[in-house]
């Protein structure tokens, strides 16, 4: 059963008006449509600029699309009204890339994890505190980490701290915009681990945004692939990218191939899929 179904979005972004100009629509993404099962994760591949954060904004009710539908647990994120859509929110959460530019640095690691609990559940001090210990173990850090600051963490605790942040009101779907992608081979390992345990324990669903196929794979069910704002290749399950005669998915797999042709055989998909476990 789906949990999200994007319905044939298009948007696009006004360029900014100059002296010579006048303003120009840009078409950013032209009938997307897509759709993600409960409990599993969707990898949205492509190159850069072909708008797989826009699509992200969009499902995030961030950026309202000019026309499509986002139905996320059956109900169409854009025609609801304030309070389900505030309800509804609590079960679609986000961790984007820069975790360092997506927290404020002036909050301590308490604040910031506690900050979804403050504005949607009503804990006493103590028991928020409890909560914030129990989320901070969940992600692999300790309870006393919480009164450190941004500043005193490295990137990849701070992405757990971020994780930590998204989980902390049981959401049904996070989406994860380039999460892994500033960190370094082990962390990323790391997180994506982390994030594939809170998957399976907590029955998650995950849309992960990346231009990293490898990271992709590791993590995915299935697999969809953007280009020009356009889905060219869904592939629901992630092992069928390997057989895709689309060209942009064949360039995608042709990047992380061995480079000698002679090396280019199943044993190197082998080992591609064991790298990436
Ligand atoms: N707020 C905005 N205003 C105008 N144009 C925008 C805006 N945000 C994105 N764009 C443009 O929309 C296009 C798609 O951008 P988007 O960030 O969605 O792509 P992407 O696939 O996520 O790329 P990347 O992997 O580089 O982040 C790009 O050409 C970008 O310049």
């Amino acid at each position: 059963m789906s949990i999200l179904e994007v319905k044939e979005v298009s948007h696009s972004y006004g360029s900014s008006r100059s002296f010579w100009r006048a303003p120009k629509e840009v078409q950013v993404l032209s009938d997307v449509s897509l759709s993600i099962d409960e409990g599993t994760c969707m990898g949205l591949l492509g190159t850069s600029g072909a708008g797989k954060s826009t699509l992200g904004k969009v499902i995030l009710g961030l950026e309202k699309p000019q026309k499509g539908q986002v139905i996320f647990q059956g109900q169409d994120l854009y025609t609801m009204d304030t309070i389900t859509r505030k309800r509804i929110r609590r079960d679609l959460q986000v961790v984007f890339q820069d975790s360092y530019s997506s927290v404020n640095p002036r909050l301590s690691a308490e604040k910031i994890i506690g900050e979804p609990l403050e504005n949607y559940e009503r804990l006493s001090p103590a028991e928020l505190q409890r909560t914030v210990a129990h989320l901070l173990d969940m992600v692999g850090l300790n309870a006393a980490d919480m009164k450190k600051y941004p500043r005193q963490f490295s990137g990849g605790q701070l992405q757990r701290i971020s994780i930590a942040r998204a989980i902390a009101l049981k959401p049904k779907m996070i989406v994860l915009d380039e999460s892994v992608s500033s960190l370094d081979m082990v962390n990323q390992t790391n997180i994506l681990n982390l994030l594939n345990e809170l998957k399976s324990e907590y029955g998650l669903s995950y849309l992960f945004i990346t231009h990293d196929i490898r990271a992709a794979y590791t993590i995915s069910d299935a697999l969809a692939v953007m280009e020009k704002g356009k889905i060219v290749e869904v592939c629901h399950d992630k092992n069928e990218v390997f057989s895709s005669q689309q060209p942009t998915v064949k360039n995608l797999v042709a990047s992380i191939l061995p480079e000698h042709p002679r090396n280019r055989t199943l044993t190197s998909r082998a080992n591609f899929s064991a790298n990436s476990q």
